[in-house]
């Protein structure tokens, strides 16, 4: 064992997207941690420092499959308490002969799980929790390792059970996140009274210990050219520099890759200026609309030919580093003297499946800042990125802390690809074989509040309703409210059981008034849970839809679009903020408290079109969202989190602002997971 006996628990990171959360719950509760591989015996564990439990996180995998990644036997041997999440629980069942299995019903969001607070984990919790599931494998009470007790459920499968004598416990849910609200009790329970720890570690100064990590990098001579985007976390990053080296080694260039929101790239370089932060500002949108994976005279499409989402991503990251170049060489800055620092966070990281998170999780989506570009300079040693440790609520803090002004530190987040994600650039409609069934058995679920028009109807019932638990839809949604399910033949992605799902969106609309909104936030809940080729439910303004949609309007990205797009969200947006002169300040209802983001979403989506009108039109789908470290989060919902009136205006205005173009406004009120916060 090393010399320092500062106590410590050691995470076992399968991949999960919420496996660097694990470890700053830890943190917080003054208690060290350290990652491991996965396959570290406790052996080397323990001889690493005073460790005093275990963690195993959740990840992609399936323990079922053939080559699934497991522990060493030894882990669950070494008497260290450990606690499996998710994936990790699903092991401990396999490896003391309990069963897992692939259900027809998975679970995506915040559910209610029945726990027993006698058990230590759960100590001084209610009996019912509200916590976050994200699984499609299952343990059921047939299938729980001999030698082992039930200590919590979700609906029908087994959330949670525990070896006491063992101290080994397993939970289906994932304690770690926000949304799982008593899980940082949770924690405590384990840290303290399972594995008996007294909390011997406080958090050092993170400000300082990032400015010493800046100057132990950049040295005493060379110097640091910064981009920034006007977000939070970039002004932090180059404050940070600022503070570090001096002005007199930073250089900062802010760049207009032509997905900015309308007017933003002057707003922000007047704002960061304003804050004595001197920026080199460039106009590169052709460069973007006509870049290539592999450079400007690579082969393959152009930005403004691909469809593909991670394709779209990947030109975007790898032209930022390509303009990156010529600005060195514009400026006259000598490549070998600056390092390239970017205001990278914990979050960007493990979505991008990058090493610096994870060995193991899954690509959700590759952010701009960790392209293959970006990892060939990392690998260098070029790079500085002083905030891939933090999420979005420490950043803010930190700016707090370095005093930059409330309105910069408080910004709502924008992706570096911008608008450009937003776009769903589409040349076809996307319709596997099971589009029709999926479409008849939504129409099903969402006609569960009314009596069965037919035989037919009922019959189908039949297999609904076991997979419902008792629930009844008709105690949210009124039996004279009629609801019509579109499903749309577009794709959008999605993060469920740690792993990137690329499905389809199912449209929800009705003539009734008033919109029976925390019945329609039930059915985005339950859609998912039942049609695995969903991962996101929005409702459409503007009554009924009675058309199917069978086809989409051909979008690409490029100048025409993006106009379109900037139209719609600066409509929404200025409403959001009550920037229209005609909406009067309104203390009691500040949107932008709970509101963490609101991208607006261009759909290639043309509704209501009669004899075989074109589809030449594109619908906007708003997406407010409360989150606070943006791994999980929920819809923002009419009438409860956002009034009412106020996005009835968001959608009267984006129709004003392009009332040829647009067809329909749509709301999403899926959760994260199974959605992402992006629609891409
Ligand atoms: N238009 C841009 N010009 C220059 N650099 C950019 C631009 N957009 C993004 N970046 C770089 O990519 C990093 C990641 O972008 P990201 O949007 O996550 O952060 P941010 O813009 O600083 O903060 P926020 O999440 O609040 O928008 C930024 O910190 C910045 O270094
Ligand atoms: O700088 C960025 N580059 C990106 O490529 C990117 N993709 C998503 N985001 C932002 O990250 C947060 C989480 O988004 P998702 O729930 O869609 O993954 C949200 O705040 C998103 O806006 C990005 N930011
Ligand atoms: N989040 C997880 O660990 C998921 C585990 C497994 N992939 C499942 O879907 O059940
Ligand atoms: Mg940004």
């Amino acid at each position: 064992m090393t010399g320092d006996q500062t106590e410590r628990i050691a995470i076992l990171d399968f991949g999960a997207q919420y496996g660097k959360i694990i470890d700053r719950r830890v943190r917080e509760h003054r208690v060290l941690s350290d990652m491991f591989p996965l396959q570290t015996t406790a052996d080397e564990i323990m001889q690493k420092g005073n460790f005093k439990g275990i963690i195993i996180s959740g990840g992609p995998n399936s323990v079922w499959k053939e080559g699934a990644p497991h522990v060493d036997d030894s882990i669950f041997d070494c008497g260290l308490p450990v606690l499996g999440i998710c994936y990790g629980f699903q092991l401990l069942n396999k490896h003391f002969g309990g069963g897992v299995t692939r259900e027809s019903l998975r679970a995506d969001g915040q559910s209610e799980v029945e726990i027993d607070p006698s058990c230590p984990l759960f100590d001084s919790l209610a009996t019912t929790e509200k916590l976050l599931l994200t699984h499609g494998d299952s343990v059921s009470d047939t299938t729980v390792a001999p030698g082992f007790k039930v200590v919590a459920r979700s609906r029908a499968h087994v959330a949670g059970i525990s070896n006491d004598d063992r101290k080994l416990y397993g939970v289906q849910f994932h304690p770690e996140v926000d949304l799982s609200v008593n899980g940082a009790k949770i924690f405590d329970n384990f840290l303290y009274k399972v594995c008996g720890c007294t909390g011997d570690y406080s958090m050092e100064s993170r400000e300082e210990a990032c400015i010493a990590e800046i100057r132990s990098i950049v040295g005493e001579k060379q110097k640091v050219l910064v981009m920034v985007s006007g977000g939070v976390d970039s002004t932090v990053c180059a404050a940070l520099l600022h503070r570090a080296l001096g002005a007199e080694r930073v250089t900062a260039v802010h760049i207009d890759n032509g997905f900015m929101r309308f007017h933003e790239s002057a707003a922000v370089v007047e704002s960061l200026n304003a804050i004595n932060l001197k920026v080199h500002h460039f106009k590169c949108a052709e460069q973007f609309y006509k870049g290539k994976v592999n450079g400007r005279n690579g082969d393959g499409q152009t930005l403004d030919q691909t469809t593909e989402p991670e394709a779209k991503r990947q030109i975007i990251g790898n032209t930022f580093i390509h303009v990156k170049d010529d600005v060195m060489e514009e400026l006259k800055l000598d490549a070998d003297q600056y390092f390239l620092a970017q205001g990278t966070l914990r979050p960007d990281l493990i979505e991008s499946a990058s090493a610096l998170a994870s060995g193991h999780a899954d690509t959700i989506k590759t952010h701009h800042n960790d392209t293959a570009l970006v990892r060939e300079l990392r690998d260098k040693g070029r790079v500085v990125e002083p905030l891939r440790d933090f999420h979005k609520d420490e950043v803010r803090q930190l700016g707090r802390d370095l005093g930059l002004p409330e309105e910069i530190v408080e910004r709502q987040p924008f992706p570096g690809p911008g608008l450009a994600i937003r776009i769903l650039a589409a040349e076809g409609p996307y319709m596997c074989d099971d589009f029709p069934s999926t479409q008849i058995r939504l129409s099903q679920i969402v006609r569960l509040n009314q009596k069965a028009k037919d035989a037919e109807e009922e019959e189908a019932r039949v297999s609904i309703l076991p997979l419902l638990h008792g629930f009844d839809l008709a105690t949210v949604i009124p039996a004279e409210c009629e609801l019509t399910a579109t499903l749309l033949p577009i794709k959008s992605v999605g993060v469920q059981g740690d792993s990137r799902s690329y499905s389809y969106v199912a449209a929800i609309s009705s003539d009734y008034e008033p919109i029976p909104w925390k019945g329609l936030e039930k059915l985005a809940g339950l859609i998912p849970t039942l049609l695995h080729k969903i991962n996101r439910v929005t409702f459409v303004f503007g009554g009924s839809v009675h058309s199917r949609v069978t086809d989409l309007t051909t979008t690409h990205l490029n100048a025409e679009t993006v106009e379109k797009i900037q139209k719609a969200d600066k409509a929404a947006t200025d409403t959001l903020f009550r920037h229209h002169a005609d909406d009067a300040p309104d203390a009691r209802h500040l949107p932008h408290v709970n509101i963490q983001q609101m991208p607006v979403v261009m759909l290639p989506v043309h509704f209501d079109r009669i004899n075989g009108e074109t589809s030449v039109k594109h619908s906007f789908c708003l997406r407010p969202f409360m989150t606070s470290d943006f791994m999980t989060g929920t819809a923002a919902l009419p009438g409860r989190d956002i009034p009412e009136e106020m996005v009835h205006k968001m959608v009267d205005r984006i129709r004003t602002a392009n009332p040829e173009g647009t067809s329909r406004v749509l709301i999403d009120l899926t959760s994260k997971p199974p959605g992402t916060t992006e629609w891409e």
